[in-house]
């Protein structure tokens, strides 16, 4: 009986999969067939069977591959899921510890001011005591007009609110829950959503302005703030902007507070990271919460109970002594049926998240995360700072001056000079991937995590539809990954020393992910050129060695498979999955990697730049749920992956001629050409039989056709 009863009042449970031990076994026999591989490129280099240039090619790139491999391998040692039972969670709705939601938004074209309202909109109706709920949106871009639709928000919500309480409603979006069509059609609704659409017409009226007009001023509560945008007023170099614009003092509401640092040209702000910062800082002298979620402007809440879901671990007094984080993981609201861009991140958001969960805990996503605010404050045992501390008690009105005006100090762009804020305390500097580095760091100093994937979607946000944009996002994402693997903090180093074999092993994962462009090029391209050539650099069918080639191969793949069919994924999804890995590995990591040994060379700079969430284009939005791949417009990004596919169709050709007219062909290199082929026929289609705006641009395709052409004089000295 003890043990039942004990299992039913627990508020979460975790459960291994069942695959590991299957895993395990594999991951040993794969290792053995790693090592041989090892001994054939030795053995080939001493005794110098091909050239010992083509011979290192080979030998660098299958090092790297297998050091990739055992970086996911250790994620596959201990895969876990975890169910937690919202409903268990039993409090007096004064005992709810106090939640910070942090929203960051940068500019209001990129990300729409509607949107970030809407964002806002849907976690101010969380199920949760309104006056423990304290929202505040960073405005990196700025803009009166994303501080407009927070009024609008705020006013609209004090009619939202009640609405969805007493309704039960389980979109708190408006803009989703009006645009679908099962919302009942009484008088109530109708109203409100009336109100929605007016609501709606204001901030797009002031969007389409550019300004917040003599006309719209009118209809909202704090008209003189606009007066802060005056002429001397910029992007880059503006004072800060403190306003609340919902407080609970006055009604039962969220508080809902706008803050927009201060930005001057001489200081460096640290893009997200800093925003971040600001907010804890702000949040801190007025209410600091126990709990803080951070969200992207684009990842609205679908699920009014999630709150009390990432409870059920942050209070649970078994573990929450060194918990610092509860991850959900960020899902996609558009994405076309079979995924082409492999937007879904399958991989990085599920496949290695359950693997990182049997470890410390999944790496910290950016969004949709619930963070113990201790956490910033340095490792578990040591002493705090008070001011600004976990420990202050924020008991004074967020109205009243002295704590307005210390919010503002905090904002100011000076304020962390000569401080720990973005090396030892907040989030951290010094990585375009500041998630991924926070969360490394938070793990290093001995704080675990937990990875929460409820069935319904906890929150969902907007993922770019081009593939100029998503290559472009995940270049940002490489050149912030070798930020960190290169840093005195490297996960491979002193991640190892704090983490541990596997765990550390899991954050080179990520860290050294722009790697795999060097062996993606090496065999996108020398394989190729061999069969042109008519010599062989693998093992020919008869050659035992060519077996293993075979087995390591198909066992890598499979396995890849499974894991997707195994985290609930299609097939068709896992194969656009893998040729996107490919496709990213010829642009957004082998462009990330030069920028950034550009960078690291002191040659040219970059910064984060916000990937766009407006689409206006219909025709390009009807490619994309057609499943058509959108090339244009012409970036040099596309231009590797179009030589590339340009050589394997040449190989392919003569390498098929050559099975009839010679004795014993290359066949290993005869089955990379072909593979290579069938996943880049949407290439060849876009390079010659599309007349759409979305097809490769005919420069692309020109300059592809020229380094063919060089890289195919390159060969001949290297193989004749
Ligand atoms: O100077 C800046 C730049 C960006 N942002 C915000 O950062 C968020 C993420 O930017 P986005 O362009 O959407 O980048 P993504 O690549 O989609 O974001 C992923 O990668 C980022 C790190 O590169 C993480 O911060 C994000 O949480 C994660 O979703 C957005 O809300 C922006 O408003 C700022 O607040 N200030
Ligand atoms: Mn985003």
């Amino acid at each position: 009986m003890e043990p039942r009863r004990k299992h039913s009042t627990s508020l979460h449970t975790c459960h291994p999969c069942r695959r590991t031990t299957l895993y395990r076994i594999y991951a040993v026999v794969h290792t053995c067939g790693i090592i041989a591989l090892m001994y054939h490129h030795a053995h080939s280099l001493v005794t110098r069977r091909s050239s010992t240039l083509i011979t290192s090619l080979l030998l660098l790139s299958d090092i790297i591959l297998a050091f990739l491999w055992a970086t996911t391998t250790s994620l596959r040692l201990n895969p876990v899921h975890r169910t937690e039972y919202p409903e268990r969670y039993e409090s007096k709705p004064e005992n709810f510890p106090k939640l910070d939601v942090f929203i960051c938004t940068a500019d209001p074209y990129k990300e729409p001011p509607l949107m970030v309202a809407n964002t806002a909109l849907s976690v101010l109706t969380y199920d949760y005591p309104a006056d423990k709920i304290s929202v505040y949106v960073s405005d990196d871009g700025g803009s009166s007009l994303t501080l407009f639709a927070l009024m609008e928000a705020a006013k609209f919500s004090k009619h939202w609110l009640p609405y969805c309480k007493k309704n039960n409603v389980q979109d708190r979006s408006p803009e989703v829950y009006f645009s679908s069509n099962s919302h009942p059609k009484d008088e109530e609704t109708q109203n409100l959503k009336g109100m929605y659409e007016d609501m709606k017409k204001r901030v797009e009226h002031v969007v389409d302005c550019g300004k917040v007009d003599s006309q719209s001023i009118k209809s909202i509560q704090f008209p003189e703030v606009f007066d802060l945008w005056d002429h001397k007023f910029t992007l880059n170099d503006h004072p800060t902007i403190t306003k609340v614009l919902q407080s609970n003092e006055t009604e039962i509401m969220p508080n809902l507070i706008y803050v927009s640092r201060e930005k001057s040209k001489v200081s460096s702000h640290h893009f997200k990271a800093g925003a971040l910062n600001t907010l804890l800082r702000v949040s801190s002298v007025m209410t600091n919460s126990p709990i803080i979620l951070t969200l992207d402007c684009d990842m609205y809440s679908n699920d009014p109970t999630t709150p009390v879901r990432a409870l059920c671990y942050l209070s649970d007094p078994k573990i929450n002594s060194g918990l610092g984080f509860v991850q959900f993981p960020q899902k996609f609201q558009g994405i076309n049926k079979n995924d082409i861009y492999a937007s879904e991140l399958k991989r990085p958001f599920d496949i290695n998240t359950i693997g990182y969960d049997g470890l410390m805990g999944p790496i910290y996503m950016g969004t949709g995360c619930f963070f113990n605010r201790r956490v910033f404050y340095g490792p578990p045992s040591k002493p705090e700072i008070d001011e600004l501390g976990p420990n202050w008690i924020a008991d004074k009105s967020i109205k009243a001056q002295d704590v307005l005006a210390l919010a503002h100090n905090v904002a100011g762009c000076n304020y962390e000079l000569n401080t720990n804020w973005g090396s030892k305390i907040g989030f951290r500097y010094g990585s375009l991937v500041e998630d991924y580095y926070t969360g490394f760091m938070l793990h290093c100093e001995g704080w675990r995590s937990v990875f929460c994937s409820p069935k319904r979607a906890a929150f969902y946000g907007i993922s770019p539809k081009s593939l100029v944009d998503v290559v472009g996002q995940q270049k940002r994402w490489s050149i912030g990954l070798l930020e960190v693997a290169l840093c005195k903090y490297s996960p491979i180093s002193y991640g190892f020393k704090s983490l541990g074999l596997f765990m550390s092993l899991g954050y080179c994962y990520y860290a050294f992910w722009p790697l795999c462009s060097i062996p993606l090029t090496v065999y996108g391209l020398l394989p190729q050129l061999a069969i042109l050539f008519e010599v062989s650099i693998f093992p020919k069918a008869s050659d035992p060695w060519f077996w293993l080639y075979i087995f390591l191969f198909f066992g890598s793949y499979t396995q890849d498979l499974f894991d997707f069919s195994l985290e609930g994924s299609t097939y068709r999804k896992w194969w656009n999955d893998q040729r996107m890995w490919m496709i990213r590995g010829l642009s957004s990591f082998l462009f990330g990697l030069l920028e950034f040994t550009l960078k690291t060379l002191n040659l040219s700079t970059y910064g984060f730049n916000v990937t766009s969430k407006a689409n206006d284009d219909d025709k390009q939005r009807k490619r994309y749920e057609q499943e058509i791949f959108e090339f244009g417009p012409s970036s040099s990004m596309f231009l590797p992956m179009a030589t590339v596919a340009i050589m394997n169709l040449l190989a392919f050709v003569w390498g098929i001629y050559g099975i009839f007219t010679r004795e014993e062909g290359p066949i290993i290199e005869l089955m990379l050409a072909s593979f290579a082929v069938v996943n880049c026929l949407p290439i060849y289609e876009a390079m010659v039989l599309r007349k759409d705006n979305g097809k490769l641009p005919k420069k692309v395709s020109f300059l592809a056709g020229i380094l063919t052409f060089v890289l195919i004089v390159l060969g001949y000295f290297l193989f004749k």
